[in-house]
């Protein structure tokens, strides 16, 4: 499967916020977007996620699975806001992305317990979400990902509020989904700790 992103432009408001965007990745391969505040980085994703228009230009998938010719439904968003409910549990709030985002064709995704033990939080699976540090809720947002097979993964930020041993444990999970022949394109001001990806830096138009 490749994901092709071809001359895309996107507006905010009035505003051109990027354009002449293109790139191509195959199954393994990994993207890291970067540039300063405001350079157009949160929209690039949203637009792949299908959350926002392009402006111009378009996103497509080439070889995936039938029916699907845009990444929209094979991808997890993950934004800068972690998307789980505060009350519930961690372990109610997995249950319930795990039923609501259902895995994409040609995988299934991990089992609670072993999704919250890749991101070290097997033992707090009972507490609701809003006990948790904000690392604590960075790292459950992870397991996210890992509870719903979803072959392409966009991630805005995906390392802020994390510890050290937290980066590596994340770069382990994105070199396995990687290995396993996903996609990835991340969003981030941080050195994400892999090599071997393609890099774009966006640069912004000042307005
Ligand atoms: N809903 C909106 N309406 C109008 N302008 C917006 C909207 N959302 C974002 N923008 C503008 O779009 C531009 C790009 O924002 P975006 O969030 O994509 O940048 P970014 O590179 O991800 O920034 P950061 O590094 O701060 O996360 C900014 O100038 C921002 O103010």
């Amino acid at each position: 499967m490749r994901l092709l992103a071809e001359g895309l432009s996107a507006r905010r408001g009035e505003d051109l916020i990027f354009k002449d965007i293109s790139f191509d990745l195959a199954g393994g391969e990994a993207l890291v977007v970067t540039g300063p505040n405001g350079s157009g980085k949160s929209t690039l994703l949203r637009v792949l996620a299908g959350l926002l228009g392009a402006d111009s230009g378009r996103v497509r998938l080439k070889g995936g699975p039938a029916g699907f010719d845009h990444p929209r439904e094979l991808s997890h968003y993950l934004g800068h806001r972690n998307a789980m409910k505060r009350e519930l549990t961690v372990e109610e709030n997995l249950i319930f992305w795990q039923r609501f985002l259902g895995d994409s064709p040609g995988g299934s995704g991990d089992g609670l317990v072993e999704a919250a033990t890749a991101v070290g939080l097997a033992d707090i699976i009972h507490l609701p979400f809003g006990y948790l540090s904000a690392g604590q809720q960075r790292r459950m947002a992870m397991a996210k990902l890992l509870v719903a097979y979803r072959p392409i993964w966009l991630l805005d930020e995906p390392t802020a509020a994390l510890d050290v041993s937290a980066d590596r444990l994340f770069a382990g999970l994105v070199a396995r989904h990687l290995e396993r022949g996903g996609i990835v394109i991340a969003a981030t001001h941080q050195a994400l700790g892999f090599t071997g990806v393609k890099s774009l830096e966006m640069t912004g138009f000042f307005h």
